[in-house]
């Protein structure tokens, strides 16, 4: 590993306010530096700051250059009261081959990720005085390249968190795969994680192969969760912008996912920077926005549909969840909370509303024992099964243009 170390600290006491006013600045330099076209952001494993002192562990591709970076960095955090910057630096070297060791019900990889790392230490130091940003665009969905053995990745967002996204989510996936698809799910809710649970897989790690993760088994799709990679105490719900979305795309990136029709990603709930950075880095066909009757009132999936318009990636379609309330006793299903929502929101964007669920007990109670409605296949099921049919409908005019030279 490389290590730069700047000067000592001067460590001063912050107060709260001026702490998260500091850490939030240090954030928003960081989502901005790109190194080529990606945000440093995505790169960085860890990140610590003790006063003036920052500590960024970074995963840096190939051929980028530390010194510099850190130079650079350095202009742009020392105006926001950072006035050293230790970077520990890991750059992959291109793997030797990899195998493939995926449970035997998952599909199999044609091709392994590059991920063998090699590491090395070295020391420097340089301080400079504040200059003006370096700022370049922010790259666009038409210049990523599809990932070469996945041909769909579906994000599936909300705007508020609590509206049934990820149960939605695993029943979609569940409702692709059962119409014949090959299909992962990837788990990127750091605030709440919940695809182990709802799959039934909870207690089960992802084993390392090569540095690269090899994806839980969960009814045959193949399932990675930032759930799974937490221990104890260690709760992702406290980590800032970059943490969060270098984590994120390690999942992306450093996992053997294997010959896939569809990904789908349970996103984080919002619409704010880490949202925006997973949008813009990883090359989406399309995204499926879940809403419910309550919040289309309150206009949070339009700010779920304007950040998918501002990022170009196109939506599929809004999903209202809790739309309709089924009857526990009679079974009967009625839309207590008015009709029309998802219609007008699906009229006002022109975007497709891919279906409307109803608020049911057996809905909650499948995923809580890790048998979504569609692998149980109740009388909620027809209703994903439909929502999927929808998509499929639709996807491959969005599809991307397969890479097959891209190696990770
Ligand atoms: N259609 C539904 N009918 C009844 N309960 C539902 C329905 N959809 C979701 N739920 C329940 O609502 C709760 C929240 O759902 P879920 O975790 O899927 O939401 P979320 O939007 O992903 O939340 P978060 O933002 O916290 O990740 C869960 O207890 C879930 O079982």
């Amino acid at each position: 590993m490389f290590n730069f170390m700047k000067k000592t600290s001067t460590k001063k006491t912050e107060t709260p306010e001026q702490r998260a006013e500091r850490d939030s600045a240090v954030d928003k330099v960081l989502l901005g530096y790109e190194v080529g076209t990606i945000s440093i952001a995505t790169m960085v494993t860890g990140l610590e700051r003790d006063g003036d002192q920052l500590t960024l562990d970074l995963r840096l591709p190939v051929n980028s250059n530390p010194e510099i970076i850190q130079q650079e960095l350095g202009q742009l955090l020392h105006p926001h009261g950072i006035k050293a910057i230790h970077m520990n630096v890991r750059l992959p070297a291109p793997a030797k081959g990899t195998g493939s060791s995926l449970p035997k019900a998952m599909p199999k990889t044609t091709n392994a990720m590059d991920s063998q790392s090699k590491s090395s230490e070295t020391t420097g130091s340089k301080t400079t005085d504040a200059e003006p940003p370096i700022t370049k665009a922010a790259p666009t969905q038409a210049s990523l390249t599809a990932h070469p053995r996945i041909r769909h990745i579906i994000v599936v967002a909300s705007g508020k968190g609590g509206v049934g996204k990820s149960t939605t989510t695993v029943n979609i996936a569940l409702a692709l795969q059962k119409l014949g698809n090959r299909v992962g799910v990837l788990d990127a809710d750091i605030y709440g994680p919940s695809m182990p649970t709802m799959l039934g897989v909870d207690n089960v790690r992802p084993e390392l192969e090569n540095e690269q993760f090899v994806p839980i088994n969960a009814h045959g799709m193949a399932m990675l969760s930032i759930g799974s990679l937490l221990d104890g105490d260690n709760t992702p719900v406290a980590w800032r912008g970059p943490k969060a979305t270098g984590a994120l795309m390690q999942l992306y990136n450093q996992t053997n996912w294997p010959q896939l029709d569809y990904l789908v990603i349970d996103m984080p709930p919002g619409t704010g920077d880490i949202q925006l950075t997973l949008a813009q880095r990883i090359p989406v066909t399309g995204a499926v926005i879940v809403t419910t009757p309550q919040h289309i009132a309150l206009l949070d999936a339009q700010k779920g549909v304007e950040m998918f318009n501002k990022t170009n990636i196109p939506v599929l379609g809004v999903v209202e969840n809790m739309a309709l309330h089924t009857c526990s006793n009679c079974n009967h299903t009625e839309a207590i909370f008015g009709t029309g929502g998802g219609e007008k929101i699906a009229e006002q964007y022109q975007v497709p509303l891919l279906g409307q669920l109803p608020l049911a007990s057996g809905i909650r109670a499948q995923v809580d024992k890790g048998e979504p409605s569609v692998l149980a296949d109740d009388e909620f099921a027809p209703y994903y099964m439909s929502i999927a049919k929808n998509i499929e409908a639709n996807i491959n005019k969005f599809a991307k243009p397969i890479d097959d030279k891209r190696i990770f």
